[in-house]
């Protein structure tokens, strides 16, 4: 096994079978538990600051971390009530239950309530019973904190079983990320997220959380071409187009075209602006580094020809927005692995049906489209799933204000940007979340995605 890998995020059978290959390695769950309760009550102990902490207890081995908690806390001084509906059931957390010298109370108020219900091994929505109880507590203190996970969440797929579960200052990860502290809805309940590594190694097909992109300047030799051109087929929304073109222009590319049959008063001078009605010329050029297609592209008979050529084409493609409805099998070749999908929630679903796929979930439904396609898939939204040949990629929370119209061709156009640049498909949707979410960051509230525009430069900047 290699060395700890801080940025692979597990399913709970993997964690499961993480934790196994530590205990044949000479570990015990209850020095596991030990490691990981001790890790989690630092949390807890700087977040209430002195101040009395209560802690929900489980059956399963989350409980059991919530006995060693409370037990550590009590050791520096910590007045800790522990609220335990369910008797400990696993041989850790009956040992845990021992090591802890108090006695459960029913319930109790305060300032900091830890969760410690179900972590990994929840199976089935709460009963109303402990929803209550888990609600009912968290309502009466200050702060909660989520041990592992915030209980009633699916570690895998990051639902929430239950409606209305409580909100969260800290979620504090035990051993490996799971899939439900990058997936929405579950992760947007959990506040402030931190990893405590208990010592699992690395776990092969595990997804991962993206890295932050290491970004270049031009070559000294560098001249337009070699930086990459960039084609995008217009339609019947010049707009969107426009706005692609301006963002692929800040991302990277030497040289930005855009095929329309006329021009527009909003063109910037240096677009190149290609009027010919026949595309095949643009398409042909040897030195045609992306091509773009989607964006205000429209959905008439005219669009469906021209995304046929485009894909008839040798070059790799993006494809976005009306692409992506216009898209069915029989346009796909066995070229389709140099091409990227990056469809929002709504063209993942109608790309779904058109490929005759049926699949639970956002991260599921992008997995088989990939398969079913060979397409590269970053299915965008308020959490991003990218899949491709190389795997999964997670990526960090993006701002909230990037709910707004155009964003979407932004992000096509920064993407194509960096395949022209010489990107594969799955660095460069990886590289383009990144970059357009630190524009998001750099253009702080109610920005436009003109405004998003704009802060390309210094968001590109941020990664050289
Ligand atoms: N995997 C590891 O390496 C480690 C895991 N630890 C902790 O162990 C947790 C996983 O422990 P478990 O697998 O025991 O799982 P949990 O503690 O999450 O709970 C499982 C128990 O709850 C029952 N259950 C599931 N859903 C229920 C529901 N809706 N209502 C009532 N009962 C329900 C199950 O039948 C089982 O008895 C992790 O989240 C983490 O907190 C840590 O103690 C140490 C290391
Ligand atoms: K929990």
């Amino acid at each position: 096994m290699k060395a700890a890998a801080p940025q692979q995020i597990l399913t709970a059978d993997q964690m499961r079978a993480s934790e196994q290959r530590l205990i044949d390695q000479g570990e015990t769950v209850e020095s596991l538990m030990e490691r990981a309760g001790a890790g989690a009550a630092d949390w807890v102990w700087r977040l209430s600051a002195g101040r009395p902490v209560t802690v929900l207890c489980g059956s399963g081995n989350n409980g059991g971390d919530g006995y060693v908690i409370a037990r550590l806390l009590e050791q520096r001084g910590v007045a800790v009530s522990v609220v335990a509906p369910m008797g400990p059931k696993t041989d850790a957390a009956v040992t845990a239950r021992k090591r802890w010298a108090g006695t459960p109370v029913d319930f109790a108020s305060g300032e900091v309530f830890v969760d410690c219900l179900f972590g990994t091994g929840l199976a089935r929505p709460l009963s109303d019973d402990l929803l209550a109880k888990l609600t009912q507590l968290s309502d009466a203190h200050a702060l909660s904190v989520a041990i592992d996970l915030p209980s009633g969440v699916d570690s895998d797929t990051g639902e929430c079983l239950n409606d209305e579960l409580p909100h969260y200052a800290l979620t504090v990860a035990l051993g490996a990320w799971k899939r439900a502290h990058w997936l929405m809805p579950a992760c947007a309940a959990m506040g402030s997220r931190h990893l405590f590594d208990i010592g699992v190694g690395a776990v092969e097909n595990a997804v991962q959380l993206t890295q932050r992109p290491c970004l270049s300047a031009p070559a000294r030799d560098a001249h337009k071409y070699s930086r990459g051109l960039v084609t995008i087929i217009g339609g019947e929304m010049p707009g969107a187009a426009i706005l692609a073109a301006k963002a692929a222009q800040h991302a990277g590319a030497g040289y930005v075209k855009l095929l329309a049959p006329h021009s527009h008063p909003d063109l910037p001078a240096d677009i190149v602006l290609d009027e010919n009605e026949d595309m095949s010329p643009a398409l042909d050029d040897k030195r045609l580094g992306a091509l773009l297609i989607g964006p205000g592209l429209g959905r008439s008979e005219k669009a469906r020809q021209k995304l046929r050529q485009a894909l008839a084409s040798s070059a790799p493609l993006v494809l976005d927005a009306d692409a992506l409805t216009l898209l069915s099998p029989d346009m796909l070749g066995d070229g389709a692995a140099a091409h990227l999908a990056t469809p929002h929630e709504g063209e993942l679903a109608s790309l779904c049906e058109a490929f005759g796929i049926s699949a639970n979930g956002k991260l599921e439904e992008a997995r088989a489209l990939h398969e079913a396609t060979g397409l590269t898939v970053l299915a965008k939204g308020s959490d991003n799933i990218l899949v491709g040949s190389s795997g999964i990629r997670f990526f960090p929370p993006t701002s909230p204000w990037l709910s707004t119209a155009g964003t979407g061709d932004v992000l096509a156009g920064i993407a194509a940007s960096r395949v022209a640049s010489g990107c594969t498909p799955f660095l460069a949707a990886q590289q383009a979340v990144q970059i357009h979410a630190e524009a998001a960051r750099i253009a702080g509230p109610v920005f436009s995605a003109s405004d998003l525009v704009d802060a390309l430069p210094r968001a590109y900047a941020a990664f050289l």
